[in-house]
């Protein structure tokens, strides 16, 4: 059996399964030479880059399997390769640590101005140094402040847990509500459950100090001019998810108007190549859709999709 590992996959899933007897093959095709490639493989694994879509499912009938090493499959026609018998498999939980996580790092740079000091110092820093010193003054703690999220599935959640791991109060929405507990579990291993139930969304929209997104791609977005007008002044907002969901131009209206205090973008419209006003706004910490690329998070997706691979095709 063949598999291309066309956005790569862990050196640890690899192993596993050349051990179970698997050739795999990591070098990036081109999207527009997929076609020729995928006849000489029996299966694919991508990440976010690669497109799956119909037109291509269709050339490749021999592909049994296409493995998704994360957890949006909007990049994949997933029900038309399932209806065609081809095996759609993803590994959903294994980064929700590192997405959340990374919603932290760009609330933290958010507070303390580090998108705009780290564009700056390097500049101004040796001349203007106690300006930006005065400049950069004002910024705020997190612990006590309301951490609205919505979408409340693996990746909300664990950013939850995080956020109450430093004191936060977390406001949740969900298109499903639910109430339950998070555990939280702390050195020693003691282990709390901190009681939820999910809210409207006007209410976490209107009641955060900061906002963070966790929802699949969505046609129309989730915070717009409208959602923007209702937030509380001088909120912060984080999008680990998907591009679309916030809409880019209400945000940069926001951010320029004070309404929105500052911005952390892990996703974007038009993904690979954001647009200037976003890449060069003073107020938005920047990361390049890198929420699962931790090296404990790809090994866990590594081994989670080798696994299902082998069990596949041992089936
Ligand atoms: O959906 C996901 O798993 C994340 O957006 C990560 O995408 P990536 O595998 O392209 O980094």
């Amino acid at each position: 059996m063949k598999i291309l590992a066309n956005d790569g996959i862990d050196p640890i899933g690899k192993a596993l399964l050349e051990k179970a007897g698997f050739v795999v093959d990591t070098e990036t095709v081109p999207q527009d030479q997929l076609v020729e490639a995928l006849k000489n493989y029996d299966g694919i694994t991508v990440r976010s880059a690669t497109k799956l879509r119909k037109e291509l499912i269709d050339q490749v009938p021999n592909i049994k399997l296409i493995g998704r090493g994360g957890v949006g499959m909007d990049n994949i026609d997933v029900e038309y390769a399932r209806s065609k018998g081809v095996a759609v498999v993803n590994t959903p939980a294994a980064s929700s640590l590192s997405v959340a996580e990374l919603v932290f790092a760009h609330l933290f740079t958010g507070i303390r101005f580090l998108q705009d000091s780290n564009r700056k110092m390097p500049v101004e820093g040796a001349t203007k140094f106690n300006a930006l010193k005065k400049a950069y003054a004002g910024g705020v703690e997190l612990q006590g402040k309301t951490m609205g999220i919505i979408g409340f599935g693996r990746i909300g959640r664990e950013t939850a847990k995080v956020a109450l791991r430093l004191g936060m109060n977390v406001l949740a929405y969900d298109l499903y509500p639910a109430e339950g507990t998070l555990p939280l579990t702390f050195q020693g291993g003691v282990s709390v459950e901190i009681p939820f139930k999910t809210v409207s969304l006007d209410e976490v929209i209107a009641n955060s100090d900061f906002i963070s997104l966790h929802t699949p791609f969505a046609d129309k977005p989730i915070l717009g001019a409208e959602e923007f007008a209702k937030v509380k002044q001088g909120v912060g907002v984080v999008n680990c998810s998907r591009g679309g969901t916030i809409d880019e131009e209400a945000l940069i209206a926001a951010l320029d108007s004070g309404k929105v205090a500052f911005a952390g973008l892990d996703v974007f419209d038009n993904e690979p190549t954001p647009r200037a006003e976003i890449l060069q706004h003073a107020k938005i910490s920047l990361t390049p859709h890198i929420g699962a690329a931790t090296n404990e998070a790809q090994e866990r997706i590594g081994v989670e999709l080798a696994s299902l691979i082998i069990e596949h095709f041992n089936k």
